[in-house]
């Protein structure tokens, strides 16, 4: 099957501290790749370093078979990105905000639909000031959507969403999933992973422990459910 993202050997450093050591793992297309481990184990800095928002001191990253540092237009036009903390001014209401993302694009979904789907759209006059926590992480997943994206990375998925909300959005990512989106995500909920991640890499100080899917990640260690098993991975079980 083709790979829709495809990562060799990268590492980056800050200030000569090394956070991502020698990484190298591959996403199908249609595929949910869940990128896990404790704070500050490299998870953004990854996502990052694969988008070339960050540049990487060596190795390699292809999307859909392209360079992000040499085809960012191309790249940007089929690619959604949910970052952890985006800063948009509070006085744009969401359906501008919408508006004015999809102006960006050639192919766009129809926000509307985006915004019913993920329970916003009577929202859609409230100014982002007037969200809730939760209601404005399902926008920035609505704004990664409405490039009618074949790929989306999502960074930290449903931090700050009540039970039914995270419910929702799996329900919605995984519809997507059916229709062939490929989507790279992180999260800090095991039971998040366990309904959504096809594979996973589990990261511990910018180090790969574990790559591979969730049955054998349990199936590998002394444990037998995912969260006791994600935690001896990770070094975050004492
Ligand atoms: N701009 C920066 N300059 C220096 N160090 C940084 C910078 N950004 C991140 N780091 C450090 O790099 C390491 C990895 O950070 P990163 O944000 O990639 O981790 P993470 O796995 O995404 O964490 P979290 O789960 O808390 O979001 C951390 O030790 C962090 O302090």
């Amino acid at each position: 099957m083709k790979k829709t993202i495809e990562v060799k050997n990268l590492s980056k450093s800050y200030q000569g501290v090394s956070v991502v050591k020698n990484l190298s793992f591959d996403v199908k297309r249609g595929e949910v790749f869940g990128l896990l481990g404790a704070n500050g184990a490299g998870k953004s800095t990854t996502i990052e370093c694969i988008l070339g928002t960050r540049s990487m001191d060596s190795g390699s990253a292809f999307i859909l078979g392209m360079s992000p540092k040499n085809e960012r237009k191309n790249i940007f036009e089929q690619v959604g990105v949910q970052f952890q903390e985006t800063n948009y001014p509070d006085k744009i209401k969401i359906w501008e905000l919408c508006e004015e993302t999809e102006s960006l694009y050639n192919d766009t979904k129809d926000y509307n639909i985006l915004l019913k789907e993920f329970g916003l759209y009577e929202k859609r006059k409230n100014y982002i000031a007037e969200l809730s926590g939760g209601q404005k992480q399902r926008l920035f997943i609505v704004l990664a959507l409405i490039p009618n994206p074949k790929v989306v990375f999502l960074d930290e998925l449903t931090t700050g969403l009540d039970t039914k909300a995270r419910r929702d959005v799996w329900k919605c990512l995984l519809d997507l999933k059916k229709k062939g989106l490929t989507i790279l995500l992180t999260s800090h909920f095991m039971d998040e992973v366990e309904e959504l991640c096809d594979n996973i890499l589990i990261l511990k100080k910018g180090n790969e422990v574990y790559r591979g899917s969730v049955d054998k990640a349990i199936k590998n260690s002394p444990y037998e459910n995912f969260e006791d098993a994600y935690l001896w991975y990770s070094g975050e079980e004492n």
